[in-house]
């Protein structure tokens, strides 16, 4: 990796892509944040697109430029439809990311979620008593948010320090941050890069937000503001991150 400074001047100008290229990202996403994170998509640029229809999900998943799969709500037909769109998205080479909400509260979940990773994602993404459980992540991106998030591939470590509080009240903030992951991938092939412009875009949004924010009701609607005004330049700007190699 060159120096930092490059670095994020090229993760700014993917955002820059996203909002010119305007990717789809399919999501089959958890029944609790699905409006939260199609709103999310919708403000950074990207399309949304959730269906999880057993008999159209292949279709989506196979047009869209990218495809984000959460465990969050789980049940026997969502488990095929996720088998589905994963197996699309492995055979066409296509970035694709697993969220594995809550597998560290179910045993059959903590399966499913290794099941997936053992097909290849690009990257995956959970909080820390996520991360801490699912074990190894098969050559993916492996990212623990939290108040600092930790990105790590191969020998490289990046640390992405900016984000606010109020996120960690606002129910879904972790699952937007995997679809913004996934619309970011969609135009950046180097994964480590776009996901470090995901991170970073959202972590300054909720910054600027929660300045302005009295809650987390007011924060959560700031957010979506913030995250559509961003542009390249307050990454580069307010960008804190770190890196290491092992
Ligand atoms: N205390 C904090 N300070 C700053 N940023 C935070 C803090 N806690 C979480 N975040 C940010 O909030 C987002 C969600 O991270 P978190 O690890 O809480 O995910 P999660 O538990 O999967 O959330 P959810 O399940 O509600 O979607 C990340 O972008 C992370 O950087
Ligand atoms: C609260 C909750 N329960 C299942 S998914 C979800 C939101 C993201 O974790
Ligand atoms: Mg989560």
């Amino acid at each position: 990796m060159t120096g930092t400074s490059d670095f994020v001047e090229s993760v700014a100008a993917s955002l820059a892509l996203v909002r010119q290229r305007r990717p789809r990202v399919h999501c089959l996403m958890n029944t609790v944040v699905q409006k939260f994170v199609a709103d999310g998509l919708a403000a950074l640029g990207a399309i949304p697109s959730m269906t999880s229809a057993l008999e159209e999900v292949e279709a989506f998943a196979q047009r869209a430029d990218a495809l984000v799969v959460n465990l969050g709500t789980l049940d026997e037909e969502r488990r095929r439809a996720i088998r589905l769109a994963a197996a699309v998205a492995r055979d066409a080479d296509k970035p694709w990311i697993v969220d594995p909400v809550h597998c560290d509260y179910s045993p059959s979940r903590l399966v499913f979620a290794r099941e997936l990773i053992a097909a290849g994602p690009s990257v995956v993404r959970g909080n820390a008593s996520e991360m801490d459980i699912v074990g190894n992540a098969n050559g993916a991106l492996r990212i623990k948010t939290g108040a600092v998030d930790e990105l790590t591939l191969d020998l490289h470590t990046i640390r992405v320090e900016n984000g606010h509080p109020l996120m960690a009240q606002v129910t879904g903030t972790g699952c937007l941050s995997g679809a913004l992951i996934a619309a970011f991938m969609a135009v950046e092939p180097d994964r480590l890069k776009a996901a470090t412009g995901a991170l970073l875009t959202s972590g300054i949004a909720a910054e600027i937000a929660g300045e302005r924010s009295s809650g987390p009701g007011t924060f959560e609607a700031l957010f979506r503001d913030a995250l559509a005004a961003l542009r390249p330049e307050d990454i580069i700007v307010n960008a804190r991150i770190s890196h290491a190699e092992s």
